[in-house]
């Protein structure tokens, strides 16, 4: 971290947390205070669906079926695959992470703001903290985060459970962060990310 205070260009902030914990929600009212806000996982799933040498490579690794004719993936049967079996999960994700990361520079590149934000799950596990100013860390409780995924996808317990478990624990990601905004429905969102915008604004205008 650190490149690009010391070069005075616009700040890339990171926004992670683990699967529940509200990070989109968060990076939503960033956004509707103005910063451009990319969206990891979101943007994931477009590639996967876009990116030619992606899916070929897709297709080579997990079969032809994983695709229809129009190259939409079946998301439910590749989950099925990668979220009970590490190897495959850890192919799959060397596949996907290197085009996200790829696509997140060029679409950074693009913007004219003091700051800018990227949205990942995977922030630290899929390394592209590195290129990153500092990293916020949004939390709430485990049992929380289940009952919010299980609502807003419709699966299961265990499917959320097999999730989780793929990602670095919540309580060391929120250690590694620079900054943590708490979601647990009990403090205030929106005074949290006010005071958060305020001090990014202010340590661009110092870079
Ligand atoms: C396996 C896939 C097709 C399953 O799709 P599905 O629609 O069921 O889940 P979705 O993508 O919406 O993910 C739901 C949540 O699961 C978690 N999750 C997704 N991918 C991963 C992963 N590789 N490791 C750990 N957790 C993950 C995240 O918290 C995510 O928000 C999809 O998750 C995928 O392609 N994952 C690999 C690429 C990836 O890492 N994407 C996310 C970050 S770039
Ligand atoms: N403070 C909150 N109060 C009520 N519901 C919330 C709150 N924060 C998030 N939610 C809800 O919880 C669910 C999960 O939130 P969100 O999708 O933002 O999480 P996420 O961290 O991006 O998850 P994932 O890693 O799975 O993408 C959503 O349905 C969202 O509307």
């Amino acid at each position: 971290m650190g490149f690009f205070l010391e070069f005075g260009c616009m700040l890339k902030i990171g926004i992670t947390g683990g699967i529940g914990s509200g990070k989109s929600t968060v990076a939503k009212i960033f956004a509707l205070l103005g910063v451009p806000v990319y969206y990891a996982d979101d943007a994931a799933k477009t590639i996967m669906q876009t990116d030619a040498l992606l899916i070929q490579q897709v297709k080579a690794h997990f079969g032809d079926h994983m695709y229809d004719s129009n190259n939409v993936l079946d998301r439910a049967a590749l989950g099925k695959i990668v979220f009970n079996d590490k190897d495959k999960l850890e192919l799959l994700n060397s596949l996907v992470h290197p085009a996200t990361i790829r696509h997140s520079d060029e679409w950074a590149d693009r913007q004219t703001a003091p700051y800018v934000l990227k949205e990942a799950a995977l922030l630290f596990e899929s390394g592209s903290f590195q290129f990153l100013d500092k990293c916020i860390g949004v939390s709430a409780p485990q049992p929380l985060r289940i009952l919010r995924v299980m609502r807003r996808d419709n699966i299961s317990r265990n499917d959320v459970l097999a999730r989780m478990y793929k990602q670095i624990d919540d309580n060391i990601k929120m250690k590694l962060c620079d900054y943590v905004i708490r979601n647990d429905e009990q403090e205030m969102v929106i005074p949290q990310v006010l005071a958060l915008h305020k001090t990014l604004l202010q340590l661009a205008a110092e870079a």
